[in-house]
């Protein structure tokens, strides 16, 4: 589980989330929707230790994460995939997976290989394709198949069907619950594709200009009246 404590959080200065206290459960997907710019991106990163904490902590395993930096959250499971740049681009698919592993001992990286190729076999045709020449989707299956080498525990996921047909979307979709259903991670996604998101999840936070304004299960979010007024306003809904 990871607890976020009355987090006030930005770049800089420039202060973009206000007092979130927020619960990510274990083994669950929670999902947060929200207008553009008001800051999911930035809550995904404050929790990966991108941004600057002014005050606030982040509890992860009884202790607060917020002061250490995103290469040894790596070490303790947490995997972040951002919208772009998720992939090494000049090097194949097979090499991301293996270079996936590096914090592994080396017999373990064949293993989990596997397993990532059985969860995502579409890649199993492609290893030897440079991560550029592949599309949106591979490029996401790529993405996430690399956090399953890495074993991760929780892992955070910045719209990971942007861009993507709704056909696709649907199977990434059907992914994430796989990865949670089959391999107990605990999801963190952050969704435009915000009704179908809350549908496959466990629990919802809704942000509006760097506020929590609403929170509870999924199936709560998707029925308060904030939501369907939210919802109506936007595309893919
Ligand atoms: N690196 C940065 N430096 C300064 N400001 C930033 C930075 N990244 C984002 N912001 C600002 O933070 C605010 C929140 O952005 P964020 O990307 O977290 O929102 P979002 O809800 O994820 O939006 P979207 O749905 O459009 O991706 C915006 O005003 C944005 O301009």
């Amino acid at each position: 589980m990871i607890k976020v404590v009355n987090l006030n959080t930005g770049y800089g200065k420039l202060q973009i989330l206000f007092d979130i206290n927020a619960i990510i459960e274990d083994k669950k997907i929670t999902t947060v929707v929200g207008p553009n710019g008001s800051g999911k991106s930035t809550f995904l990163k404050a929790l990966f230790g991108l941004t600057t904490i002014y005050t606030g902590e982040i509890i992860f395993k009884g202790k607060d994460i917020s002061n250490i930096p995103p290469y040894k959250k790596v070490k303790l499971r947490i995997a972040y995939l951002p919208q772009i740049d998720n992939v090494f681009s000049q090097l194949t698919v097979n090499e991301n997976l293996k270079i996936a592993g590096y914090i592994l001992p080396k017999d373990k990286v064949r293993e989990r290989i596997d397993i990532a190729l059985d969860v995502f076999p579409e890649l199993k045709d492609i290893l030897n394709r440079k991560a550029e020449t592949l599309s949106g989707g591979q490029r996401q299956f790529l993405a996430m198949g690399m956090a399953l080498v890495r074993d991760a525990e929780v892992l955070m996921l910045d719209e990971p069907t942007a861009q993507l047909s709704p056909k696709l979307a649907e199977i990434i979709f059907g992914k994430i619950l796989d990865m949670r259903d089959k391999f107990g991670l605990t999801i963190l996604l952050v969704e435009q594709n915000a009704k179908r998101a809350l549908e496959i999840s466990d629990n919802g936070y809704m942000f509006v200009s760097g506020r929590i304004a609403l929170e509870g299960t999924a199936k709560d979010v998707l029925n308060h009246e904030k939501f369907k007024e939210y919802s109506l306003g936007i595309k893919n809904v």
